[in-house]
């Protein structure tokens, strides 16, 4: 992201929320503290596709995480057709067939982001879905392989943020999720890091969730959050 563009865009709310109605208050509360918004599986199959071209239309960012994962051919005509709801990111799972596939489908000048390793993934998660590799290593393979498919962006936790991007050049983009305000409940996140930390780090967009859907006022918490990483 460039150093110019507003620094409310390097947050990205999670509406991780159970339908539309939940989705819109949210939405109204944080106001002019967010202008980004990422619509996953829970709000995705509960009308929130709908919801995501409307929040374009009305001048939000929107990322699909719909983390595609399939046949190629799959994959290709998925991504043209969610290319048709205005959003400007959508994720798909780093592996090759895939991440070439969506280069193919990517239409309308939507960027697709390849998820590397979850961040609720540590090294024995890894070692028991039967990869030989580390973390650390798995998530440095995906990020060359991406950056050599076309791939415009990388999900990683921000742990790997250097080594990403020596991997994807200064104009990949690095999009970290398991970010925590210090002092947070991690839950299910296991390579975690607070918003400062990760921008220093380098990374061009946290993904905040529960922090701020759970908090009592989700506003302030999204306005922290930025102002943490503009003082970075
Ligand atoms: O692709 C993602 O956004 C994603 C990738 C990943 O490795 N880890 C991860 O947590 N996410 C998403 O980021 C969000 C994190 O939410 P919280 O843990 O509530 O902040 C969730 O919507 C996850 O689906």
């Amino acid at each position: 992201m460039p150093e110019s563009a507003d620094p409310r865009d390097r947050l990205i709310v999670a509406l991780d929320l159970p339908d539309v109605a939940a989705a819109e208050r949210l939405v109204a509360r944080i106001g002019d503290a967010a202008t980004f918004y990422k619509i996953g599986y829970r709000l995705a199959y509960a009308g929130g596709l709908d919801f995501a071209a409307r929040l374009a239309r009305e001048g939000k960012k929107t990322f699909l995480d719909l983390k595609l994962h399939d046949i190629g051919n799959t994959v290709e005509e998925g991504v043209r057709s969610a290319s048709a709801l205005g959003a400007t990111f959508l994720t798909v799972h780093a592996y090759p067939q895939t991440m070439r596939a969506a280069v193919r489908g990517r239409e309308q000048g939507l960027k697709i982001l390849a998820v590397t390793v979850l961040t609720s993934y540590d090294d024995a998660d890894a070692a028991e879905a039967g990869y030989a590799l580390p973390v650390a290593d798995l998530v440095a393979r995906r990020a060359e392989q991406a950056a050599a498919i076309g791939i415009d962006g990388i999900v990683c936790a921000a742990a790997e943020a250097g080594a990403v991007r020596g991997r994807i050049g200064p104009s990949g983009l690095i999009v970290t999720p398991g970010i925590r305000p210090a002092g947070a409940e991690a839950g299910d996140q296991k390579r975690v890091m607070t918003p400062g930390q990760a921008r220093a780090a380098g990374i061009d967009h946290v993904v905040v969730g529960r922090p701020i859907t759970g908090a009592e006022d989700p506003r302030a918490v999204a306005r922290t959050i930025v102002a943490e990483m503009e003082n970075v």
